[in-house]
């Protein structure tokens, strides 16, 4: 009997390690058909943004040269909807059966049950895989058969589980693949790289390869043992920066896990820090998965309600990094710049947006999903909702975060605020945190004007921070009454 063709339809696991339907097609023994599918209409208002794009690109054209290497040529199709190109690419290859790695992100649950149903009826061979998670969210639940809403109790529920090992690579040569003759779209025709040249700092940044992944896994290795005492500095490069090789699958999360565990020397230390926060990853996904509609909504409904106070000016000057408060501005540019930001000062600035700014927690979310190389919706949707207080396991709305007391804390030196807010570069440590306090004279000496060469704080933090109290306090009320 000849082995079935069949297709593996890459989606976010841009890799030929560790990925189960890969390893999957490789022993069904017939030939195999890489395909990827561009249907940005089918993520409606969560499409990529400009910043993920230009991952995109990259990842797919280092996959292409790595199933190239193998005989294989990734077949490209543009779609208004994914069934229809993977029924193209069906009937162009004969195939007879089809794999993916599942995606656990509500439109993509949708979509792609209806998918393997329908390809299902039609008399093909499909079969799905987790290769994106450590645990299947669906096979998650506390002992009330409910989802988790708090981390630890998730985390110590996943770390009682047997851990998702990498499965050895398989790796098989084509000797005549018809994915070489298969006609699709080039990637260029995708157009993700941008028109005008924003993406120069990203270059520099970033190998946003397999093997720039691979890089940096090695280097996590040698940080974990020191990640829980330097992770909260955000001018060291003391965490991983894997969130974008985990986001579009170039690492999996159990190579990440296994290959940290099996060779950080301190493997305490490695388990209580880093590797904690890939069940944060976990814990995400989780609630995506089992609240769906909480990427737009707040989880906790009463949330609906909150007085918000929508200024389109003022969230443009939070974006463009223009809000007087150094570590929140400089984290804004670090963003535009590198399409990355570091985890505390992400916490930092969303605060400010949502708390001493009033704007509502979707408006961040969804200038971070445009700008972040990492941008995913688990993560973000968590990430936003923990600051607004309105998610699980939240930061309640009244804690405020001090963006002074913040950078000075993380920021001794100003060293990070420096390296991204060069108009302060002069300023003395002691107020490169609130530049405004200076006395005239000195301010004159470090050559900054505020107003003119770097704004007055867009509020007062004492302003903002009351605001913010008043606010929650009319929404506690009408909640009473
Ligand atoms: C408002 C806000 C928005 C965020 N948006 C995103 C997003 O769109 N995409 C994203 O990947 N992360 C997001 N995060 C979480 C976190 O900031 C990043 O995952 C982290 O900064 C990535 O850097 P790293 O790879 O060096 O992390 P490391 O510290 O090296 O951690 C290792 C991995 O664990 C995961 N991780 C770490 N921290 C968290 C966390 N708090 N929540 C969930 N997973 C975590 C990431 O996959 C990360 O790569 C957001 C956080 C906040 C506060």
């Amino acid at each position: 009997m000849s082995k079935p063709t069949t297709i593996v339809w890459f989606r976010r696991d841009f890799r030929l390690q560790d990925n189960p339907a890969w390893n999957h097609a490789v022993e069904n023994g017939g030939d195999i058909i890489p395909l990827y599918i561009h249907s940005p209409k089918e993520d409606g208002k969560w499409a990529r943004g400009g910043a993920s794009n230009w991952w995109l690109h990259h990842a797919l054209a280092d996959l292409s040269e790595q199933l190239d290497n193998l005989g294989y040529s990734l077949l490209i199709h543009k779609a208004d909807k994914a069934h229809e190109a993977l029924k193209k690419a069906i009937k162009d290859s004969q195939a007879e059966a089809i794999c993916w790695n599942r995606c656990y992100e509500p439109a993509s649950v949708d979509r792609d049950t209806k998918i393997k149903k329908a390809l299902t009826d039609d008399g093909f061979t499909v079969e799905t895989f987790n290769g994106n998670l450590l645990f299947d969210p669906l096979k998650i639940a506390s002992k009330s058969d409910t989802p988790y809403k708090v981390f630890t109790p998730f985390w110590k529920h996943c770390a009682a589980m047997d851990i998702k090992q990498p499965a050895t690579a398989k790796a098989r040569k084509a000797k005549d693949s018809q994915s070489r003759k298969l006609k699709g779209d080039s990637l260029d025709s995708l157009a993700l790289l941008p028109d005008i040249p924003w993406d120069k700092e990203m270059q520099t940044f970033w190998d946003p390869t397999r093997k720039g992944g691979e890089k940096l896994l090695q280097e996590a290795i040698d940080k974990a043992p020191g990640y829980q005492d330097h992770r909260d500095i955000p001018s060291e490069d003391a965490t991983s920066r894997l969130s974008p090789y985990l986001h579009f699958g170039q690492i999996s999360p159990a190579e990440f896990h296994a290959e940290v565990l099996e060779n950080c020397q301190d493997k305490d230390a490695a388990h209580k820090g880093i590797l904690r926060q890939l069940f944060w990853r976990e814990f995400s996904a989780h609630l995506l998965f089992h609240f769906p509609h909480t990427s737009d909504q707040p989880l906790r409904e009463e949330y609906n309600n909150f007085p918000w106070k929508i200024d389109p000016a003022i969230v443009r000057k939070w974006q463009k990094g223009q809000t007087g408060y150094p570590i929140v501005d400089a984290g804004m540019r670090q963003l535009w710049a590198t399409g990355w930001m570091h985890n505390r000062v992400r916490m930092i600035v969303a605060s400010l947006l949502v708390k001493h700014l009033l704007q509502p927690w979707q408006e961040g979310a969804h200038w971070f999903w445009d700008t972040l190389v990492d941008a995913d919706l688990p993560n973000n949707t968590m990430g936003w909702q923990w600051t607004a207080g309105s998610g699980a396991d939240a930061s309640p709305y009244f804690r405020v975060f001090n963006p002074i007391i913040q950078g000075k804390k993380f920021d001794p030196e100003g060293e990070y605020v420096k390296r991204w807010v060069p108009e302060l570069k002069n300023a003395p440590a002691e107020y490169i945190h609130c530049p405004w306090e200076m006395e005239p004279l000195e301010l004159q000496s470090t050559g900054i004007t505020l107003g003119k060469d770097y704004p007055e704080p867009i509020i007062s933090h004492e302003k903002g921070r009351q605001q913010a109290l008043d606010a929650y306090q009319s929404f506690k009320d009408s909640q009473e009454n």
